[in-house]
């Protein structure tokens, strides 16, 4: 990550924001730039928040106090810098749009005209898009009769064939097989790099992105703390975020939390125990 200049406007900027539904506050008091080309994963157990974050920086959720710049603008509308991978909910088996238009509603139309030289300068973003996440195979069939993963790589070229500034993934690994959670986070770290876009990664596992991570967002039960993994992701801080004590083991570079999801179960005891050695964050 190359440091704050003052000629490079950040990818996101959130000032003093806070976020409550009701009595229950999920955040407040957030401040935070998020510089083109950084890393950036949103950790955090169930509830804690970490969508509704994603949703704010989308305009797709009003903030309860404090203002968000994305992409050098306001959230909100159409705004074509962003890329979206949104936390995955199931295709409808019915919908027969193909991969390839589904990926296609990531660029805006205006932009290439109607002409054949603009069709099929099109046609080759999209088709360039699918190959990059490994699913030419698949990509004339209809959605809907796709597989759970299969879905899970289109939605992810959707997010990338516009050429974001910023990318906003939410969960994008879930429901991927190993080798894909490898090639994913690879693609997007590449495309970090290279092309500088900003990547806002909300996970609850950080482990199979941590060699890409800059700086961890941890949220918790209406407090957080952001830094560098190794700031964050430690015995100290993370027991003084839960409010009670939680261990962090570093074990051949992965990063295991126990205790997390207990101290969670006694604030809410409703909830099964596992006190298990886990990762939540
Ligand atoms: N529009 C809303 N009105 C009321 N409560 C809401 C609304 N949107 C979200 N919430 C609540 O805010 C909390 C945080 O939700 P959010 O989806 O941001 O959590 P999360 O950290 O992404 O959780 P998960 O890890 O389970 O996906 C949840 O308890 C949710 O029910």
């Amino acid at each position: 990550m190359s440091p704050a200049s003052d000629d490079v406007r950040p990818a996101v900027r959130v000032r003093g924001a806070g976020l409550a539904f009701g009595p229950r506050t999920l955040w407040s008091g957030l401040d935070l730039v998020v510089e083109p080309g950084e890393f950036l994963a949103v950790l955090g157990p169930n509830g804690s928040g970490k969508s509704s974050f994603l949703k704010a920086l989308l305009g797709m959720q009003g903030l309860s106090a404090g203002t968000v710049e994305i992409a050098g603008g306001r959230p909100g509308g159409a705004n074509r810098k962003i890329g979206y991978i949104p936390q995955q909910r199931a295709i409808d088996e019915s919908l027969t749009m193909r991969g390839v238009d589904l990926v296609g509603l990531g660029l805006d139309g205006h932009r290439w005209g109607p002409g054949l030289f603009g069709m099929a300068a099109r046609r080759r973003l999209v088709a360039s898009a699918i190959d990059a996440v490994g699913a030419t195979r698949y990509a004339k069939q209809p959605v809907g009769r796709l597989s759970g993963g299969e879905q899970q790589r289109l939605r992810v070229a959707q997010a990338m064939v516009g050429d974001p500034e910023v990318l906003l993934c939410d969960e994008p690994l879930l429901s991927l097989d190993l080798a894909h959670q490898r090639a994913i986070s690879e693609l997007i770290d590449s495309r970090r790099r290279t092309a500088g876009t900003a990547v806002l990664f909300v996970t609850h596992e950080i482990n199979p992105v941590l060699p890409f991570v800059d700086r961890v967002l941890y949220l918790v039960n209406g407090q957080f703390r952001i830094g560098k993994p190794d700031e964050v992701m430690t015995t100290s801080t993370l027991s003084e975020l839960y409010g009670t004590r939680v261990e962090v083991l570093k074990v051949g570079g992965q990063i295991h939390i126990a205790g997390a999801q207990s101290a969670l179960c006694e604030a809410e005891p409703h909830h099964h125990e596992h006190d298990v050695e886990e990762q939540v964050g």
